[in-house]
């Protein structure tokens, strides 16, 4: 299985995000990918470089306002006097409008987002795109007949909706794979989220399709972010209805639970029959996880991947959370083991 990789990540650091009602050090560091890339050399990966992608790519999955804010919000930022990294002071709640942008910058941040974790610095715009170009590359080779890929994007994308970045996310990795292969002839596609937190924006950007199914399992939002969504009860819009599953699971989760929760969900790929799977891997379900609450082991992510494999779908790894950040490239490097001796 070839990882894409590409070093502009780096551009992204030095905020600070809102957590618990505090302003900390963002738990998102440039040291994930670095663990992640070192453990997947030692575990003797192929690492390529990501493929260049035209600007238009990435409107396939967000609205053309929403990237033209991402690309140049900095600048706005500095035109206010402003320096270090942004946040939003104000967001558009229940009772204001959504069909107006206000023209300052501070609101233009609130509009387009939902949360005050997510900063953006200088080098925010570059390393995201580098972190889509290398998605849509693993998603090319698949396209074109690898059984697998796996992307290690930087940030993660999974809480990135249609025109919305949170949770650390700005543009949305695993949508924009699964739309790739879904451009490139595929004609069903599942987007199965493994990430500790529910795959918010990429049930946002394929709510009322029906041919993409996303499914989640993923900490209760009853008690974790992202909060206000990811309930067993949401399936989808429109065309859409039925092509969503959430699986919200509570605190302490182990394996043995979150396992027979997997295999229902397989079920799920296996009834809607899909053509091949984009993969939201974020290994923050991991114990030691500092801001996540399930209890999986190291030795369950092999298990992880053997599952996955068990599909026998063209599938496409894309990188999501992680943030035991000693641990995250062992974890990570398992679950794609894990897949290839089973595959
Ligand atoms: N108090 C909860 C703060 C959560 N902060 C965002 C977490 C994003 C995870 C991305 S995988
Ligand atoms: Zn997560």
């Amino acid at each position: 299985m070839k990882v894409i990789y590409s070093d502009k990540h780096q551009a992204h650091q030095g905020g600070m995000e809102l957590h618990r009602g505090e302003l900390v050090p963002c738990y998102e560091m440039p040291s994930r990918a670095q663990f992640m890339l070192d453990a997947l050399r030692q575990a003797g990966f192929p690492i390529l470089p990501p493929r260049d992608f035209a600007p238009e790519q990435l409107e396939r999955v967000h609205s053309a306002d929403y990237l033209q804010f991402l690309r140049t919000a900095y600048s706005q930022w500095q035109a206010a006097g402003k320096s270090g990294f942004m946040l939003p002071s104000a967001f558009p709640a229940r009772g204001q409008r959504q069909d107006k942008i206000p023209t300052g910058i501070h609101a233009k941040l609130g509009y387009y987002s939902y949360d005050a974790s997510t900063p953006m610095v200088a080098g925010t715009w570059q390393a995201v795109e580098a972190g889509a170009h290398c998605a849509l590359t693993a998603a090319a080779l698949v396209a074109e007949g690898e059984q697998s890929a796996y992307a290690l994007c930087r940030p993660p994308g999974h809480h990135a909706g249609y025109a919305t970045f949170g949770g650390y996310c700005f543009l949305n990795n695993a949508a924009l794979a699964a739309q790739y292969l879904r451009d490139q002839g595929k004609r069903k596609v599942v987007v199965l989220d493994v990430d500790y937190h529910h795959g918010n924006g990429t049930q946002d950007i394929f709510w009322q399709r029906d041919d993409v199914l996303t499914i989640s399992i993923h900490g209760d939002p009853a008690t974790e972010y992202p909060f206000f969504l990811g309930y067993a009860d949401e399936h989808g819009e429109g065309a859409g209805l039925g092509y969503c599953h959430n699986f919200p699971l509570p605190a302490g989760t182990d394996w043995p639970t979150y396992q027979q929760v997997l295999l229902k969900a397989l079920q799920l790929i296996k009834d809607f029959n899909p053509d091949a799977m984009v993969v939201s891997l974020g290994v923050d379900t991991f114990e030691d996880d500092p801001i996540s609450a399930f209890k999986l082991k190291a030795g369950h992510y092999p298990l992880l991947g053997a599952h996955i494999a068990s599909l026998g779908l063209p599938t496409v790894f894309i990188q999501e959370g992680g943030y035991a950040v000693a641990e995250v490239g062992q974890n990570v490097a398992a679950v794609l083991q894990g897949f290839e001796q089973t595959a």
